[in-house]
């Protein structure tokens, strides 16, 4: 890969190959823009289908909201001052007349107001306020939802761009829609690479347990991926070529295999394949050998280390905002946080370390090795600290957990 070497390497010729590889604020935005030119074409969905979904074209009310004036009360509609004569049959009222109504209940033309039912009393077919309640009631408009209240016809009621939550959903039943186009959320394919993984029990020494497979569906699912059942595959370069051509997805992330060991498969796959690279590895740390690759024929390959907070770390670098992309959404936005103590530097990467918010500010997590879960499972957030390091009181940006 001919990577920029920046940060702290020395022209000498043996650059470390930390130094190599894209910047992580780089590595992000390009995640972005992937996504964002592979969104796939608007679906129209059902309504109930539609929560937590991108809205792809402007909702406009198709009639006014309420469509028409109703009764805010069960009571009775009057027409004019009291008492009030009750109408045999619904109808139009003239002065002195009214008809009984229930809430939500069409207004009658003529009605100048509700009487609520607790306000009257009916006998011999005249409708008069009972005892205490003040003469005058009740005043003109009193207890109707006039049509129109809350939406014109015609009215841009949720713009393209909006993640749909249930109150636009049922915006949209009220202005008449009973589909909507929507971005459908992108399908993901997980492969878990490692001959040395198992996936039950105590693992024997030499073998690992597996720790992706319970967590990055889950973590898939709230960056607006759909994941898939997770693949395993042995480290194997024929299997894992045929698993990475054959499985149908428009993402496909897979784990291990990111280094240049002769166990590692997954760059000698992407080259096979004619993968173009895009992130060929990142300046941070833990994750520097996560990368990002378009596949011949659309599809985008996040590759994350093996190391699990390293595989973690760059799933929220490239695979948030890809996801983000993919869903025709924003690039996700950073957070901030004070520096609670001095961080130093490390030369060339920005490092992403979970924190724990203390009186002071942003406070490293003990137990955060590249392939420790410990320290990430109780932080409040991620640290974005700069390759020069920072000074306690430094505003930090933050990456937020997605959960
Ligand atoms: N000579 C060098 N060695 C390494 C370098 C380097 O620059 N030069 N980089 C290190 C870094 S940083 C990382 S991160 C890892 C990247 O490794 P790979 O992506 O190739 O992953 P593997 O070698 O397959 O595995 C690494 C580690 O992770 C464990 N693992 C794998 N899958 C799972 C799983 N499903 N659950 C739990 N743990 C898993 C695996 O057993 C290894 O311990 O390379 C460093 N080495
Ligand atoms: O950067 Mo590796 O990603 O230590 O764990």
């Amino acid at each position: 890969m001919s990577a920029p070497l920046r940060g702290g390497a020395t022209d000498n010729g043996r650059r470390p190959v930390h130094d190599h590889g894209t910047g992580w604020d780089e590595a992000r935005s390009t995640a972005h823009a992937a996504g964002s030119a592979a969104v796939a074409p608007a679906s129209l969905l059902p309504l109930e289908a539609c929560a937590g979904l991108t809205l792809a074209a402007d909702v406009l009310a198709k009639n006014p909201v309420p469509h028409y004036a109703s009764s805010a009360m069960d009571g009775w509609a009057v027409a004019g001052d009291g008492p009030w004569r009750l109408l045999a049959a619904a109808g139009p009222l003239s002065p002195g007349r009214a008809v009984p109504v229930v809430t939500g209940g069409l207004m009658p033309d003529g009605a100048s107001a509700v009487l609520r039912s607790e306000y009257g009393s009916v006998d011999g077919g005249v409708l008069e306020l009972v005892p205490g309640v003040a003469a005058g009631e009740p005043p003109a408009g009193r207890h109707i939802r006039p049509a129109g209240e809350e939406a014109r016809a015609g009215e841009t009621m949720i713009t393209a761009g909006t993640v749909l939550n249930p109150a636009h959903l049922a915006i949209a039943a009220v202005c008449g829609h009973d589909m909507l186009p929507v971005i459908r959320r992108p399908q993901v394919a997980l492969l878990l690479t490692g001959d040395e993984v198992v996936t039950s029990g105590i693992p024997a020494p030499g073998t690992v347990r597996d720790t992706f497979g319970p967590a990055l569906p889950a973590i898939i699912a709230r960056l607006g991926g759909v994941p898939a059942q997770p693949l395993r595959l042995p480290d194997d370069f024929a299997t894992q070529l045929d698993a990475v051509r054959g499985c149908g997805a428009d993402v496909v992330v897979t784990t291990g295999g990111t280094g240049h060991s002769r166990a590692d498969q997954l760059r000698p796959v992407l080259a096979e394949l004619g993968a173009r690279i895009l992130v060929p590895s990142i300046r941070m740390r833990p994750g520097h050998p996560a990368l990002l690759a378009r596949l011949p024929g659309g599809r985008l390959l996040v590759g994350l280390p093996g190391n699990p907070l390293a595989a973690v770390m760059a799933l929220l670098t490239l695979g948030a905002p890809l996801l983000a992309g993919l869903n025709a959404l924003p690039l996700p936005p950073l957070g901030t946080v004070a520096a609670g103590v001095r961080l130093p530097p490390l030369a060339g990467r920005d490092r992403l370390i979970p924190y724990a918010l203390t009186a002071a500010g942003a406070v490293p997590a003990e137990r955060t090795g590249s392939a420790m879960m410990r320290g990430l499972a109780g932080a409040g957030g991620v640290a974005v600290v700069p390759a020069d390091g920072a000074a306690a009181g430094d505003v930090l940006r933050t990456l937020p957990l997605p959960w």
